[in-house]
Parts: C-alpha cells; sequence; structure tokens
C-alpha cells in the first residue's frame, strides 16, 4: 500500500542514526508535498491523527525565511536592519520556492537566497536593552517549578542594579538559522546556562507550558517512539535541562517568539535530539510496543491468499435486483465452495436451499457445526470463515458490511484472507471503491456486475395517515425497538381482524424463522408482520408493503434518525420475485414521516472510506508482550491506543469486548488465550442474567471443571412479558454455552447436545408464546418506569420532516432579518 510521505517520516525517524538534517529534508519535502499540513493525510500516519499545532514545520526550509525574522514587535531583540535570517536546515528541494511572494521581506530574502550557506549562518547584531540586570533571589519564587529552576539557572532582576555585570551587545549566529543537532550539542556541553531577566525566565516558563500542551509537537514526538503518556515527562526534563543549559543568546530568541507556535516549532527539532539522547530506553520499549500494535498493510497477513490470482466478482445492487441469487448459482456449480453469510438465520436459510437443490452442504456457525456427509460446500457465518481451506468459489454476502463498526472486521478478513479461485461479493455499491483499491493492493483481479431491482419500490404517498386501523393483509409494520413492536402487535388485533407475527433482534433465527414461516404461509390467520430493523436482512418474506412506524430510534444515548442506507435495506424488502407480492410499496404510518421516507429513498449510496480490522489473538499476544502487568481490558486499551493503520481501514469498536473483559478480570487464573476467546462469546452485554452466566462459565473453565449448564427451562409458553424476556435470556445463554463448546475444548463444555436440545424447546416455546402475546410489555413495573423515563427523552418524533421545515423556515426568517438589519 502506498504510505504517505509521513510514515517515511516515521522510518526515518525511527533510526537513531538519521542525520537531523535528513530527517528535516524529509519532513520540508512532506510538507511541500501536502503544501500545509492536511487532516485528511493524517489517517495514513496513525500518529498524527490531526495536526491540530502549528500549521508549519519544525523545521525551517527557505520558504520559510519569512517566518524566521526576529518579531519587529519585539521590544527585547531588535534585529539589525539586513536581517539575514538562516534556517537551520536547508531545503534543496525549496530552491524553487517564490519567496518574493511576501513584500515586506523580500529584499532581505533574496539576498539570503543569493549568499545562502547551509553550513554558516550570517551574524546578525542585536541591540539589547541597555539597563543593568541583576540577579533577583530566586526564594522569592515560592512556585515550585521556578524554585527547581533557580537552583540551575540564574535570574536577573528586571530593574535590580546589581550583582549582574551589564549584559553587553551580543554578537552572534542568528540562532533560527542553527542546526538543531548543533544547538542541542551546545546547549549540552554548556557548563551552565545564562542569567535570565525574571520577565524573560518567566516567558520561558510560558513557553514550555504552551510546549508541553501542544497537540502538534505530542503528535510528532510519536514519529521518535515518544509516546503520548511520556510525553509530559519528556518535555518536563527538556525544560530543564534548557534552564540549566541554555546561552544567553538562545534563551532570548526563544523568549522573542513568546508561547507562541513559532517557539515550538523552533524548540521542537532540539526537543528531538534531547529525548533520542537522553530517553534511549524508553524509546526502544515504545518502539517495540508500537512496533507489535502494527496493523498496517493487512492484505499481507495471507501470504497464501496473495500466492493465488484470485477473480473477484462483485455483485453490485440494490435489495431484491438478484445478486445473491446469482451469485449462489456459481457457488452451487463449483466442485468446492463457501458460502459466507452476515447472519446466522442467512447461513441457515442457504444450507437447506443448497442442500434442496441437491448439492450437498454443511452448516457452520458459532453455535453449530452440522456436517453433511459427502458435502464440499459450506453456508457459514462470516466470523467462522477458514481461510487455511482451498475453495473454488466463495460467496460473501453483504460486502457493505465491511464498514460496519463493531463487526467489520470479519468482512475485511473473509475478503482478505479467502484461499478461493473466485470470491463473489454481494452488496450495495457504498464499498466498491474501497474493494477496488484493496484489490489493486492484493493484486486480484476484479469484475464488478450491477444490477436493477426487479420491480421498483413504489411509495404510497397516502400513508397509514397515523391510524393503525389502515394496515392491510401482507403489510410489514417496521418500528425500531421490542416495545415499540408489541405496542403496534396489540394495537393492530385489538382494532382490527388481522393477526400479527413478530420479529425482534433478541429471537433466536430458528424463532424468527417460525414467525417468517408463519407470515408467508396463506393458509392461516397471520397475514401482518410487526418487526424491528431485524427484518432487514436474512429472511425470505413475502411482503407487500413495508409501513413505518416511525423513523427514530433511540441509539442507547439519543433519538436519532434511522439512517438513509437502513431506511433503503428495510423499505427494499417489499416486494420479492417470485413471491406473491412481486410489487413492492412502502410508507409511512404518519404523513408527517413520509418527506423523510422519500429523501432516504432518493438517497444514493455513502461511499466507505475505511473497513474495519480488529488484531488476531496473536497480534494482541505480541502487543501483551512489550505491557506486562496490564488487564486484559487495559491491554485493549492501549492497544487501540497505539495501533497503527493505513488509511482504508479502521480499528473496529470493542466496547463490548472490554466490557465482558473487565467482568472477566474476576478470574484471575484464566489464560490470555482463553481471555481473548471468551470475550468474543456472544453476549448481551446489557443482560446482567446472561453476563452472570458467562462468568459462571469462564470460572469454571479456569477451575479445569467441566462447565454446567445449570438451567431449568420452563415448561409452557410465556404468560406475560417478564416470561418472554426470561425466555429470551435463556436461549441466549444456551447459545453463548454452544458457541463456547466450539471455541473451547469439547470436553470442558461436555453438555452441548444438551444445550442444543434445549435451546431448540425454547426457540420453540418463544414461538407459541409469540402466537399469544397479548400483553403490553409495560406490565413490569421496574421496566416501565425505566421505558418513562427514556420516554421523557425519547419522543418519537411524529414528524422528522415538520422538523427541518420548522427550522429551515426560523432560518430563513433569521436571515430575513438579518438581511433587514444590513440594509
Ligand atoms: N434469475 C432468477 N430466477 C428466479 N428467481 C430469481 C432470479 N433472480 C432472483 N430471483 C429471486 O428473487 C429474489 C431476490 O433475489 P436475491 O435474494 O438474489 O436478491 P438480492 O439482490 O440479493 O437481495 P437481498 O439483498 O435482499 O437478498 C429471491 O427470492 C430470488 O430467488
Amino acid at each position: 500500500m502506498a504510505r504517505g510521505p509521513a510514515s517515511s517520516l516515521f522510518r526515518l525517524y525511527a533510526s537513531k542514526k538519521s542525520i537531523s538534517r535528513f530527517r528535516v529534508l524529509v519532513w520540508n519535502q512532506y510538507l511541500s508535498s501536502a503544501g500545509s499540513y492536511d487532516r485528511s493525510i493524517s489517517p495514513s500516519f496513525p500518529f498524527c491523527p490531526a495536526f491540530d499545532g502549528p500549521n508549519r514545520p519544525f523545521s525551517t526550509s527557505l520558504r520559510d525565511l519569512v517566518r524566521l525574522r526576529l518579531p519587529p514587535q519585539s521590544p527585547k531583540v531588535m534585529g539589525s536592519e539586513t536581517l539575514d535570517a538562516k534556517p537551520f536546515s536547508t531545503a534543496v528541494g525549496d530552491e524553487d520556492e517564490d519567496v518574493n511572494d511576501n513584500s515586506a521581506y523580500s529584499s532581505t530574502m533574496v539576498e539570503s537566497e543569493c549568499d545562502f550557506d547551509a553550513d554558516a549562518g550570517k551574524n546578525v547584531e542585536f541591540e539589547l536593552e541597555d539597563s543593568a540586570r541583576n540577579l533577583s533571589n530566586c526564594e522569592d519564587r515560592d512556585d515550585d517549578d521556578e524554585g527547581l529552576i533557580c537552583d540551575s539557572m540564574m535570574v536577573e532582576s528586571e530593574n535590580g542594579d546589581d550583582n549582574v555585570s551589564s549584559v553587553k551587545p551580543l554578537s552572534f549566529v542568528h540562532v533560527a538559522s542553527r542546526e538543531p543537532a548543533e544547538l542541542y550539542r551546545e546547549l549540552r556541553n554548556a557548563e551552565k546556562g545564562a542569567k535570565q531577566r525574571r520577565s524573560d525566565w518567566d516567558s520561558l516558563q510560558e513557553i514550555f507550558r504552551y510546549f508541553g500542551n501542544s497537540g502538534w509537537a505530542s503528535d510528532q514526538s510519536l514519529a521518535i517512539y515518544i509516546g503520548r503518556s511520556f510525553f509530559p515527562t519528556a518535555v518536563h526534563n527538556f525544560r530543564n535541562f534548557f534552564f540549566k543549559k541554555c546561552s544567553a543568546d538562545v534563551a532570548r530568541y526563544v523568549v522573542s517568539l513568546g508561547p507562541s507556535d513559532d517557539a515550538v516549532e523552533f524548540l521542537f527539532p532540539v526537543f528531538v535530539e534531547y529525548c533520542l539522547e537522553e530517553f534511549p530506553d524508553e524509546i526502544k520499549r515504545f518502539r517495540g510496543m508500537i512496533e507489535s500494535a502494527d496493523l498496517t498493510k493487512p492484505h499481507t497477513w495471507f501470504p497464501f491468499a496473495r500466492a493465488m490470482k484470485r477473480k473477484i466478482v462483485y455483485h453490485c445492487g440494490p435489495t431484491n435486483s438478484g445478486k445473491t441469487y446469482n451469485a449462489l448459482q456459481s457457488f452451487m456449480e463449483a466442485k468446492k465452495g463457501i458460502y459466507c453469510s452476515p447472519l446466522r438465520l442467512l447461513a441457515m436459510e442457504v444450507f437447506d436451499k443448497v442442500n434442496g437443490n441437491g448439492v450437498y452442504c454443511s452448516l457452520h456457525t458459532g453455535q453449530e457445526k452440522k456436517f453433511v456427509p459427502f458435502s464440499n460446500h459450506v453456508a457459514c457465518t462470516v466470523e467462522m470463515v477458514s481461510t487455511d481451506e482451498l475453495y473454488d468459489v466463495a460467496v460473501i454476502d453483504e460486502i457493505q458490511m465491511m464498514a460496519d463498526p463493531y463487526r467489520g472486521f470479519a468482512w475485511t478478513r473473509a475478503l482478505l484472507g479467502l484461499k478461493a479461485d473466485e470470491i463473489h461479493l454481494c452488496g450495495d455499491p457504498s464499498v466498491l471503491d474501497i474493494v477496488r483499491k484493496i484489490c489493486s493492493e492484493t493484486g486480484d483481479e476484479l469484475y464488478v456486475h450491477h444490477y436493477e431491482r426487479f420491480k421498483p419500490l413504489v411509495v404510497e404517498a397516502k400513508t397509514l395517515l397515523g391510524d393503525l386501523k389502515n394496515v392491510r393483509s401482507g403489510d410489514c409494520v417496521v418500528a425500531f425497538s421490542r416495545r415499540e413492536v408489541f405496542e403496534v402487535k396489540i394495537a393492530i388485533e385489538k382494532h382490527t381482524n388481522h393477526r400479527c407475527c413478530v420479529i425482534y433482534g433478541a429471537l433466536p433465527p430458528e424463532t424468527r424463522r417460525q414467525q417468517a414461516n408463519l407470515f408467508n404461509d396463506q393458509n392461516n390467520e397471520y397475514d401482518v408482520l410487526v418487526a424491528t430493523d431485524a427484518v432487514g436482512m436474512g429472511l425470505n418474506l413475502n411482503i407487500r408493503r413495508v409501513v413505518f412506524y416511525g423513523l427514530a430510534k433511540y441509539n442507547g444515548d439519543k433519538t436519532v434518525a434511522v439512517p438513509a442506507s437502513q431506511v433503503k435495506q428495510i423499505a427494499g424488502r417489499a416486494g420479492r420475485r417470485g413471491s406473491i407480492y412481486p410489487d413492492g410499496l412502502t410508507t409511512t404510518l404518519n404523513l408527517d414521516d413520509l418527506a423523510y421516507l422519500i429523501e432516504c429513498l432518493k438517497q444514493p449510496f455513502d461511499e466507505v472510506k475505511k473497513v474495519g480490522l480488529f488484531p488476531f489473538f496473536e497480534q494482541v499476544e505480541l502487543f501483551a508482550g512489550k505491557m506486562p502487568n496490564v488487564t486484559f481490558c487495559q491491554l485493549l486499551e492501549k492497544f487501540s491506543e497505539n495501533c497503527r493503520l493505513d488509511g482504508s481501514y479502521f480499528l473496529c469498536r470493542h466496547d463490548h469486548i472490554k466490557k465482558v473483559a473487565s467482568m472477566l478480570q474476576k478470574v484471575p487464573e484464566l489464560s490470555l488465550e482463553d481471555r481473548f476467546n471468551f470475550c468474543f462469546a456472544p453476549v448481551n452485554i446489557r443482560d446482567p442474567k446472561a453476563m452472570y452466566h458467562l462468568l459462571r462459565f469462564a470460572s469454571s473453565y479456569s477451575q479445569n471443571l467441566p462447565v454446567n449448564i445449570a438451567m431449568g427451562i420452563p415448561k409452557g409458553s410465556a404468560r406475560n412479558n417478564k416470561e418472554l424476556l426470561d425466555l429470551e435470556t435463556k436461549h441466549q445463554v444456551l447459545s453463548m454455552y454452544m458457541w463456547l463448546s466450539h471455541h473451547f475444548k469439547e470436553e470442558t463444555f461436555p453438555y452441548w447436545k444438551k444445550a442444543e436440545a434445549m435451546a431448540t424447546d425454547i426457540a420453540e416455546l418463544l414461538g407459541m408464546s409469540l402466537a399469544n402475546a397479548n400483553w403490553k410489555p409495560e406490565s413490569r413495573a421496574a421496566e416501565s418506569q425505566k421505558f418513562q423515563q427514556k420516554r421523557d427523552s425519547y419522543d418519537r418524533p411524529r414528524s422528522l420532516i415538520k422538523v427541518y421545515e420548522k427550522k429551515r423556515q426560523d432560518r430563513s426568517v433569521q436571515h430575513e432579518l438579518s438581511e433587514k438589519v444590513a440594509a
């Protein structure tokens, strides 16, 4: 992968042998190519997440001569009229720069350009204030830091008149034009620093404080492996060193710059020299840590896949356009194939469908391994993909999920690592460009097939006019919370003759399928589906019309408008080729939401700039070797702080993993690998019961005891919301047990068969419970209270559009007013 100039800077800085000038040259090169700091560059240079400091380099090339002037406003240092300030570095590449642009300084600069000698600056005379200065009494100062400095540094009093020989005008090589390495050597070799006036001393204090707070300096320091946590200590020591050793001319120059970005830029290269010499161990340690957290060039992690010339076929289009159908044709025709699904449910669907077509196919998900004898095909969830096996054809469904903040890494891994001659990607166009980029890195051939919906999706402008009585047979009403799903179901069943099936995320795949089948079957009374966004993927449904109950959802923090891509995906479920409703319709419950729905459907797919990555266990293990004595949770935090990524990748969010990791701190006996695996177990971190069971499983495991399920199953279906929730939790715990049994040695989780049977029973009970569910989810007092609190802050926006329009109107009124005022 092409890396920006910043990363070459990184490499150069990494070597202590590189001489300062060379480094400065590279830096200048980087800047001249960038023009100025470009925030968009920073992602490719992970150590510089944002250049929020000075917008100049620390090194001055010829183009920067202008900036090396002594500030004319400075009363303390007055430069001679023909100030030939020279940079301390010469960037040959900058010779073409048009320095005459700056009229105020053009004449001096033209001259300095002609006379420029890289190795020596010109003498510059400065007039210094002529009053004699006295040493101040250090004991006057009550500040601790200052006291520390007073030990090593002479302070002149502003108005004192004795103790100090009067300072004579100095004639010196201009400080700004000196090589940082040379300047540093001079400071280091000085026996002691010059006496300073109190005001200068105060200014220097301020300047170093400014330096220590500079995000820019802290970011740049990472390039020499001075970590963010060590940076303040390094600055503190550097400051003490500077005060101890600094000569009068250097101090004056720094003071003349004041607490400013200019001062930071000037001091930074000297600071670099100081750090390289003073902190070799710290640098080595941090460097080792950084190198072990290197997630750059992920395509090189799969050398076998790289040795192949793979053909990538991108089936690109909206929902219900035949992408998966076509990819599956190639899959079934292959001698050996793998289908990678985003959901267990979809893997099961494909497993059934492919076997139904007479092609033996096994099923492999986190929770189950169904091996079909003689099968050369496998349908799996994307996390379970094997990058060791060789395949003729692989299908990766919903490829746009590469950009998913939590799970994206699984798709990225599958795309980069699959050893298949032909890989079919199915998805919307949002990741097409980034896939193209990845293919250019991997050397794979990319073919793109574009698709259109079989039948266009039609928006019904009438809406349901806010009344659920207008629901019709074949409708799928989409709400964005489990509570709303039940509210809608109860309302429809109470006020109409329709019966509702329900689908939401917490239901096991088996139950979702059972509900989908109930809905698809035309020979029963269940003709309406009420679902959350879980309906967007993986189910073959006969939906005539998708009705949005609302278009806002609570994201755990606040209520937000449902993103356009999600609205499109869900609305696209309406109408399906081969079903009884081939034409798709969509609308909203309330007229107010209609405009937002139309706006979403019209919006093109956003182009994804980055896709997810997450380290393998081996990478985390390597990193752990550099970070002894930290908890696993801290280890993950440190890893995400320090990992390096190329510009096309982001580190997937792992808050849920950290939450599990911090709970598992209670089980100290777990090895790092076991801990890592336990953290990936599918658990709802907001469900304390499920978390409790995970902790119990982990502690039994750590004691080498066979892990018990230790859970009973209710005899009948749920009679209220509490019992329904209990069934859902129980199924999740069993599913977790099954997952663990497939990820750890089988003998440690010996009851997986029992767990499987129990899970099947519970899924059935859940199906029966849902068929009869006519209770309000609010029946549980505590739950109702919780929801009430949420409700206060969570008012389902009846009209997002109205809100927008009102804002727009307000703005235009304001605009008119301001125009009137201006007139
Ligand atoms: N050539 C075809 N012949 C018969 N049926 C087809 C054909 N292409 C697609 N279908 C049917 O159309 C429906 C939608 O196709 P498919 O699932 O491949 O669409 P998709 O673009 O992958 O949509 P989604 O992303 O929603 O899965 C399926 O039921 C599929 O069986």
